[in-house]
Parts: structure tokens; sequence; C-alpha cells
């Protein structure tokens, strides 16, 4: 028997993910470190913002001296010098003083709270009226308010958003220990697949692969290498694949997963350098006719060839073996999961872990996933869902009504 049936489950395939390695690091500018995993620990080497600064325009005061401050019985105190922005000040408040301070103003010492300018008035050019209390600490962010020399705040593989960005900026880190980028190949297979730009001939369908696993990649923050198209033919799908292991970090193939009599791939990845076959069979729907090779420390990948088991697959086993390819340690998060009522029962086989297209409507201020039925050759499936809900292998199905988490898309 073909050993296509000898399936593994999605837990055991997960379960190889720590057979292959991270990129190498490498530096780069901070702007050129956004979307990408930082490859060293960040530790603060100063505190965060430096110094004890005001968020409010008014006056920098000893709280103490406003207590029981109020329209009535406003405190009378003493104008002390000017702060400019930018400049340490160069004295000291007193309990019965206050100095006029713009937001982001440095606080002189002795000064431990700011009342807004709207809670004052300037009586003269040396006196202003308090007409509020304010605690201490309050319309002030304090020295290590944010970060403490030497606190931990970020650790390698983690995502640079924009807000690590930020506090990379505050450190001042101009350059960035980072993960190298991985380039993911992609190679279509089929006699019937066309390019883009030609009309496909009766029986002939335009590559659509190609196109979806790119944006995948793209979106996963990897570079997608876009080999085109290869014929149902053992020795030029060799070929191809040899030279996109020697040029990328990880591959696809995608079509001819399966058992059919033009279906290469396994042959094939089973011929490559340094290699061994992993997977043949995972028990999800779609995806079940899935291949995983290690061609050295690159995953190899056969998706199934319908549009939709590529993509499913893609999103629900290869991305976490990209993830932890690219460095980042959340490489088992499924990403944002949102919780949904299920509008209609859904059928499930045992034994296997089912992923159901789903359209997320929302119903007087209630969230609702509408699955999308339909087979997995169809386009239309995936335009029309934002999102997939997983149904465990243990499970024979889910109720209309029952709260599911939808894994966006
Ligand atoms: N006897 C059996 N036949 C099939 C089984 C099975 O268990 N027993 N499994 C089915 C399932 S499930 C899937 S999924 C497919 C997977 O087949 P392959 O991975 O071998 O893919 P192909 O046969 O090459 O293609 C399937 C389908 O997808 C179209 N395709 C392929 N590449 C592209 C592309 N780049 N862009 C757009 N469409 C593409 C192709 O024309 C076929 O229609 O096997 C079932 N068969
Ligand atoms: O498993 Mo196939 O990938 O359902 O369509």
């Amino acid at each position: 028997m073909n050993h296509f049936f000898k399936v593994k489950t999605l837990e055991d395939v997960m379960g190889m993910v720590g057979r292959f390695s991270a990129m190498p690091t490498e530096t780069v500018t901070l702007p050129q470190a956004s979307g990408r995993i930082l490859g060293q620990d960040i530790v603060a080497h100063q505190d965060l913002p430096g110094f004890r600064r005001s968020t409010m325009d008014g006056y920098a005061v000893q709280s103490a001296a406003t207590f029981g401050a109020s329209e009535a019985n406003p405190a009378w105190l003493k104008v002390a010098g000017t702060i400019a922005m930018g400049e340490t000040p160069c004295f000291s408040l007193t309990s019965d003083e206050a100095a006029p301070i713009s937001t982001g103003g440095m606080l002189p010492d002795g000064a431990d709270s700011v009342v807004m300018v709207e809670h004052t008035e300037a009586v003269d050019a040396a006196t202003v009226e308090i007409y509020k209390s304010v605690a201490p600490l309050q319309h002030v962010v304090d020295s290590a308010e944010d970060y403490r020399q030497g606190q931990e705040i970020l650790k390698a593989g983690t995502r640079i958003r924009p807000q690590e960005s930020g506090v990379l900026a505050a450190l001042g880190k101009t350059h960035v220990t980072v993960f190298k980028q991985t380039t993911v190949a992609i190679i279509s297979t089929g006699d019937e697949i066309v390019p883009v730009e030609e009309t496909p001939a009766p029986g002939r369908i335009r590559d659509m692969n190609s196109h979806t696993l790119a944006g995948l990649i793209s979106e996963a923050g990897a570079i997608p290498l876009q080999l085109g198209i290869v014929k149902d033919n053992r020795d030029d799908l060799f070929d191809a694949c040899s030279r996109a292991v020697a040029m990328a970090d990880m591959v696809l193939i995608s079509g001819g997963s399966s058992v059919g009599m033009r279906d290469f791939t396994v042959e094939v990845l089973s011929d490559l350098v340094d290699t061994e076959l992993l997977v043949h069979g995972i028990s999800i729907s779609p995806g079940k006719p899935t291949i995983l090779a290690r061609s050295g420390n690159k995953p190899v990948w056969g998706l199934p060839g319908h549009v939709v088991s590529a993509m499913v697959v893609f999103k629900v086993v290869v991305l976490p073996f990209l993830r932890k390819r690219m460095g980042e340690n959340a490489w088992a998060s499924p990403g944002a999961l949102l919780p949904a009522i299920l509008t209609r029962n859904v059928a499930s086989a045992q034994g296997r872990t089912d992923f159901i297209r789903v359209a997320i409507q929302e119903k007087e201020g209630h969230l609702y996933a509408a699955p999308v039925l339909g087979k997995s050759g169809l386009i239309r499936t995936m335009v029309m869902a934002q999102g997939l809900v997983e149904i465990g292998e243990n499970v024979e199905g889910l109720d209309k009504g029952a709260v599911v988490n939808v894994r966006c898309m």
C-alpha cells in the first residue's frame, strides 16, 4: 500500500518544528529592523526617560504645598525661575515655590508634581494662585517610570513592531541584531497550470498558488521567490527543487502531493541532497496529502494543489515552521483568535482535525462565524472568508450557537 495513507497527526507534525534551526543573525540599521525578528536580548543600559518629566503645561510644585487648595482657598506660591525645554533647571524648588513648566520639561530638584495651568492664575510676575491640589508624581513621568536601568526590555525572537522600534530608538540603538531574512521558494507544478499572463486553453487554469503563497509568505515577514511553473516531469521537478533548495531557506511545491500517476513530488523530495522524508499525509482537512522533507536544515514542503488546501496548510502547518526558521519565539502562536458564535451546525469526522472557513458577521453587537461551504478547489470560499475555525480530531462536530475561536486571516 502507498505510504500516503500513513498519515501523521497535526500534533506529531508540530513536534517536528524543533528539527529545524533558526536563521543566522546580522546587524542592520534601526529603520531596516522594522518588522524583523530581534536576534539579541535588549537590556536597559539607562533609566527611561532618565529624568523627571512633566506631562502637562503648568507649574512644577511640591505636592504638599497644594494640599487643601481650592477655588475658594487657593495656595499662594512664589514663582521661581523658568524652566527651558531640553535644559536642566539651574535651581531647586522650595515648598513655597512654583515654576512654570511646559509638557516634556524637566522638573527642578525639589518638585514632585505639576499643577495644570488651567488650575492656576498668575497674580503677578512673582506670585501664582493654585486652585487645585495635586498628589505626588501627578502629571509627571518619573525618571525610571518607563524602564529602570538593568531591566530586561526585549527578548531575542521578538518581532520588531513599531512600539519595539520606539523603545530601541529611546535607548539610542542605531543598529540592531536581527535574524537574517528568510527566503521561501515557490514552485507550482502541473501540465495544466499556465502563468497569469496566458489565456488558458481548455483544460488548463492559471497559476493561483504561486500568488496566494507569495502573499502568505510576505504577510509572515519572509521573502517569497516565485520560481514559476514546472511540468509534470520528474527530472524537471528534481532540477527545479535542487535549485530552490540551493537558493532559498525553505521551499514550497504546490501540486503533485497526492497519489496520482503523475505525482512525482515525494520521489523528488526523497532524492534531494541530504534529505529525509518526514511526513507524507497529515490527518487534517483540507490538506491531507501534505509532504514535508528536510534537506539539510531546510524544510521542503509538498502542498496539495487545490488552492484552498495549499493556503490552509500554509496557515496551520507551514507557518509555525517558517516562524521558527525566522527566529521568532512565538512560532507556535496561532495569531489573533476572535471569539464568535457559530451560525449553523458543522459536521466533522473523528480522527481528523478540520479547518472550516468562516465569514465573520456583526449583528447587534455580537460577532458571528458563518461557515463558508465549498470544495477546496474554489478560491471563492477563501475570498468570502475572514477566518478559520479548528475542529479538533476528537470532536464530532460543532453545534449552531457554540462559541468558537476564529483564527483571523
Ligand atoms: N484517489 C485520491 N485522489 C485524491 C486524494 C485522495 O486521497 N485519493 N486526495 C485529494 C485531495 S484531498 C487533494 S487536496 C488533491 C491534492 O492533489 P495534488 O497535491 O496531487 O495536486 P494536483 O493533483 O496537482 O492538483 C489538485 C488540483 O489543484 C489544481 N492546482 C494545482 N496547482 C495549482 C496552481 N498553482 N494554481 C491553481 N490550481 C492549481 C489542479 O489543477 C487540480 O485541480 O488530491 C486529491 N486527489
Ligand atoms: O485535503 Mo484536500 O487538501 O481536502 O482538498
